[in-house]
Parts: C-alpha cells; sequence; structure tokens
C-alpha cells in the first residue's frame, strides 16, 4: 500500500463504440472484445447493430456495437491500446471513414472533458451517429454527456435512426 501512487489504482468508468465492416464482422468484434477485456473489466454489451455506412458510402454495411467498462488505463493507454487491437486484426490506413475490420472510438471516461491533437473525450462526432447512439442509449440511456450536459437519450432524439438495426447475433 504505502507508496503506491493512487492514480495507478484508480479505475475509470469507460464507454467505448466497436464497429466492423470487413470479413467476419461477428468475429472481429468477437475477438477485439476479448482482447479488451486484458485491460478493460466490461461490465455491459449492446446487442449487435447492423448499419449502412455514414460518411464513405461505397463499402458494406457494419456490425456496430457499445460496451461500458472500468480500467486504470489513462485515455491515451486507452487510445494506444485500442489503436493496436485495430492493427493487430488487419486493419490498414485506407480512406477515412473506409472500411476496416474492426474500429475501435472512446465515447467517454469518467465525465472527463478532453481535447487534444490525437484524441477527444467526449468522441467529437458521437452526437451525429445513430450507429453509435442507438446501442448507447441500449446500455446507458441515462448518461450525460459531460460537453453538453445531455443525456444520451436527448442526443438520440436529435439524430434520424434510418440505415441502423437490430440484429438478434449474439457476440
Ligand atoms: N475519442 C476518440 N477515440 C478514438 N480515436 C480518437 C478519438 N479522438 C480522436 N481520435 C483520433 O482519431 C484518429 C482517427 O481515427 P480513425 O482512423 O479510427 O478515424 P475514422 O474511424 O476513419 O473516423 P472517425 O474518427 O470519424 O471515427 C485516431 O488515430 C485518434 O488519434
Ligand atoms: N454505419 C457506420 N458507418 C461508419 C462507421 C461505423 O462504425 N458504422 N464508422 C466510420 C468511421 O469511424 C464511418 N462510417
Amino acid at each position: 500500500m504505502g507508496d503506491e501512487s493512487p492514480e495507478c489504482s484508480q479505475t475509470h468508468d469507460v464507454y467505448l463504440a466497436l464497429g466492423s465492416n470487413l470479413g467476419d464482422r461477428r468475429a472481429h468484434l468477437q475477438e477485439a472484445l476479448r482482447r479488451l477485456r486484458a485491460v478493460v473489466d466490461i461490465q455491459q454489451v449492446s446487442t449487435v447493430y447492423e448499419t449502412e455506412p455514414v460518411g464513405y458510402l461505397d463499402q458494406p454495411c457494419f456490425f456496430n456495437i457499445v460496451c461500458h467498462g472500468y480500467t486504470n488505463l489513462t485515455p491515451q493507454e486507452l487510445l494506444r491500446r485500442a489503436k493496436t487491437i485495430e492493427h493487430q486484426l488487419g486493419r490498414q490506413e485506407t480512406i477515412r471513414n473506409g472500411p476496416r475490420p474492426v474500429d475501435i472510438d472512446i465515447l467517454f471516461y469518467d465525465t472527463l472533458v478532453y481535447t487534444e491533437e490525437n484524441l477527444v473525450i467526449p468522441h467529437p462526432r458521437m452526437h451525429e451517429r445513430a450507429f453509435v447512439l442507438v446501442p448507447l442509449a441500449e446500455i446507458a440511456p441515462a448518461m450525460q454527456d459531460p460537453r453538453s450536459g445531455k443525456s444520451v437519450q436527448e442526443l438520440l432524439q436529435g439524430v434520424a435512426r434510418d440505415g441502423v438495426t437490430g440484429t438478434s447475433v449474439l457476440l
């Protein structure tokens, strides 16, 4: 105990969004969750949603999920681990918003509002993305966005849900 830094033992509440639209999408999400469990004590995983691509349209439909868990990692460490997992699962740098075996975004980290060149929390585009807000509202409808003060349910009311379909796929 004695000389242990309090920061090292702190646990942080995190919400992550995962997407996949290449190869075996279900297997990619399962494997990403398995690898995340090494550093995030995952408490909840949403249903899988099949979603039409947003941004760059000429690509296959995605499977999207959101999960919630606890971690001891700092935001930057969590981002680094997420990027490592993306690359381990075969992600190659292609076009922005383009296809990928797995994408992992940090949505919330406690009530932190954080803006660095390589990392912005809450995720800067989550408010406009039904493929994030629909699964997030399933597991945390009352969660408050620390930037706007709005609940997830309120944010969801501001977006069209077209192209986001719940599937019966279990992870
Ligand atoms: N909250 C965040 N979660 C994950 N990455 C973030 C976040 N904020 C900023 N980034 C940065 O965004 C960069 C680009 O991420 P990525 O390649 O996954 O983009 P994208 O998935 O094509 O588009 P988008 O960022 O809109 O989801 C990452 O390398 C990371 O440095
Ligand atoms: N439906 C859907 N569209 C996207 C997604 C995604 O996960 N799902 N991710 C993107 C870049 O992060 C761009 N467009």
